[in-house]
C-alpha cells in the first residue's frame, strides 16, 4: 500500500523549511508523481539512456536517488557487462526504504546504497550519471564544483542526464509556467493551501537555475554537447555528453 501526500493538506502555524524526513519518504512516490511533471517519462528515458551510454565495466551514479526509481530504470536498462550502480542520498529515511524497494526486484547488477552527501563523494570511470531533480537543492556556491568533479569522473563519451525545475530568464514567460504548474497540482488533486504552504517551505531550499545559466555551467567544466531533450512547464530535464575520444 503506497500512502497519499497530505503533507501540507492541514494549516501549518510555524511552517519550517521542507526537508526528506519520515514524513516525506513514507509519501515519496505519490508525492513526485503528482508534483514533478513528466516525471514517469524522465524516468522511462533514463533506462533508454542507459542503454545507449553505459560502458560495459563501467560504473553508473544515481545521485540524489531518493526511493531508487532511477537506479532500477538504469539498472532494468543495463545491456553491458561488468558494470555497477552507485546509489547515493544524505537523507537516511530514503535510503532505509530505497534498500527495502530494491530488494524485491531481482537483477545480477549490483547496486550499492551510499548514504553521503553528494558533494563528498568520489567519482570515477563513469558512463552514466544521473543528477534527477537533486542540483536544485545544493547549495548555488557548490553547484559548479560539483559539475566539475562528475565531468571529471565521466570516461570520455559518457553521459550526465540533469533533471530540474527551472526559472524563466522572461518574467512574464515564468509567472504563466509557474501558474502553468499550479494548475497541473491542483488537478492532480492538491488544494490551495497545499500549493502554498508548500511553496513557502521549498523557498529556501530549491533554489532553481534558468536553463540558459545551466547550459552555461555544463559548458564551463568542459561538456561538448549539451541541450534540453524534455520540457514541461518549469520542469525538464537536459543531456550532456562528454566528448568521445574517437570525435
Ligand atoms: N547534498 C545532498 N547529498 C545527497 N542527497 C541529497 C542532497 N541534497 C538533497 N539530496 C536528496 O536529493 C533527493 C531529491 S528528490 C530526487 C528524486 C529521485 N532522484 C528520483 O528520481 O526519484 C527530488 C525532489 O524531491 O524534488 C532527496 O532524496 C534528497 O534527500
Ligand atoms: O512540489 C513542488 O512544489 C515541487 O517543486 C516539486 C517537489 C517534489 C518533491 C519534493 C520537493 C519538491
Amino acid at each position: 500500500m503506497q500512502s497519499k501526500d497530505h503533507i501540507f493538506a492541514a494549516p501549518i502555524a510555524q511552517l519550517g523549511d521542507f526537508c526528506f524526513d519520515q514524513n516525506v519518504a513514507e509519501v515519496f512516490p505519490d508525492m513526485i508523481k503528482r508534483s514533478v511533471p513528466g516525471y514517469s517519462n524522465i524516468i522511462s528515458a533514463i533506462g533508454m539512456m542507459t542503454t545507449r551510454f553505459a560502458q560495459p565495466h563501467s560504473q553508473l551514479y544515481d545521485l540524489g536517488c531518493s526511493l531508487g526509481a532511477a537506479t532500477q530504470e538504469m539498472r532494468r536498462n543495463l545491456t553491458q557487462t561488468g558494470c555497477a550502480i552507485i546509489a547515493v542520498d544524505n537523507s537516511a529515511a530514503m535510503l532505509e526504504r530505497a534498500t527495502s524497494h530494491l530488494a524485491t526486484f531481482k537483477s545480477e547488477v549490483p547496486v550499492t546504497l551510499t548514504e553521503a552527501d553528494i558533494c563528498d563523494i568520489e567519482i570515477e570511470n563513469a558512463s552514466v550519471v544521473v543528477l534527477n531533480f537533486t542540483l536544485q537543492f545544493i547549495a548555488p556556491d557548490k553547484r559548479e564544483a560539483l559539475l566539475q568533479k562528475i565531468y571529471q569522473g565521466l570516461n570520455p563519451g559518457g553521459v550526465l542526464i540533469l533533471s530540474e525545475k527551472f526559472i524563466s530568464a522572461d518574467d512574464t514567460v515564468n509567472e504563466l509556467l509557474i501558474d502553468l504548474y499550479h494548475d497541473f497540482k491542483r488537478a492532480n488533486g492538491y488544494s490551495e493551501l497545499e500549493v502554498s504552504q508548500k511553496r513557502t517551505a521549498l523557498e529556501n531550499v530549491l533554489r532553481p537555475d534558468t536553463p540558459e545559466h545551466h547550459k552555461e555551467r555544463l559548458a564551463r567544466v568542459g561538456f561538448s554537447h549539451v541541450d534540453m531533450w524534455f520540457q514541461c512547464f518549469n520542469f525538464g530535464s537536459m543531456v550532456a555528453i562528454k566528448q568521445a575520444t574517437t570525435e
